[in-house]
């Protein structure tokens, strides 16, 4: 399981996200990816978006936090990706490393354009500039009804900004996710993550295996 001999003209490491609404069971499995790859050699980067800089950290805190107009929390979240982007991402991508990200601008465009129902013509912009070409590799996709995601994070953690949200917003996230994936469906990898942790992780394995990683 190498990834030196991928393609000629980029970076040879490999960039994965791992997406879905809140309380889908993304942290739980992220470690076991992780050390997947660890094991078999491999520098993994483990990071996250929001966040993964100092400066993104304290944006992350803003966002999740602090009460502002979507616009701003939109220009918050690409502020904190392209720092992100430039003082870790793609440094560890030109080094060879797997980074492996808890989430990515897809979650841009299932929650403000989704969500909040921000124009995602400007996201797409956005994501432009910011980014300059840079997309995942591979993306995990954790899709499971709004209703149980609720269920589980209210018998885990106390609320932030977008965990107060109601059903009717997941939903509406959950579509955003839909309508971005449709667009690009051979980076993605959907996970049925109504199902219990073994389950989910033998998806996660079997999505691997599927693309010789
Ligand atoms: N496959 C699963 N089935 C049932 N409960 C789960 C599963 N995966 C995670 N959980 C539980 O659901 C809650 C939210 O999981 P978490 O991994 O924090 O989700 P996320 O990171 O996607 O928000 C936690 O209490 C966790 O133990
Ligand atoms: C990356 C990103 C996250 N978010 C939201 C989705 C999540 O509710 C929140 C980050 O939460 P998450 O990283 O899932 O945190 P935890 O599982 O530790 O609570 O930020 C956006 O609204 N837009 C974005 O572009």
């Amino acid at each position: 399981m190498s990834f030196v001999s991928s393609p000629a003209s980029g970076p040879r490491g490999r960039f994965v996200t791992i997406e879905g609404i809140d309380g889908a069971g993304k942290s739980t499995q992220v470690e076991r990816i992780a050390a997947r790859w660890r094991d078999a050699g491999l520098e993994v980067v483990r990071t996250r978006e929001p966040g993964g800089t100092p400066l993104a950290e304290r944006l992350r805190e803003l966002v999740l936090h602090q009460p502002m107009d979507t616009l701003t929390e939109t220009l918050l979240v690409f502020a904190a990706r392209r720092d992100h982007l430039r003082e870790v991402v793609e440094p560890a991508l030109a080094r060879g490393a797997v980074v492996l990200c808890d989430r990515f601008t897809d979650a841009t465009f299932a929650y403000q354009g989704g969500g909040r129902g921000f124009d995602r013509a400007v996201l797409a912009q956005l994501e432009g500039w910011v980014q300059q070409g840079r997309q995942p590799d591979l993306t995990f996709w954790f899709d499971l009804a709004p209703e149980i995601a609720a269920r589980r994070r209210a018998a885990a953690r106390a609320p932030d900004r977008f965990e107060s949200e109601d059903i009717a917003f997941f939903t509406a996230v959950r579509a955003g996710y839909a309508q971005r994936f449709d667009a690009t469906p051979q980076r993605v990898a959907r996970i049925d993550a109504e199902v219990g942790p073994e389950a989910v992780a033998a998806q996660i394995d079997a999505a691997l295996e599927a693309r010789g990683w």
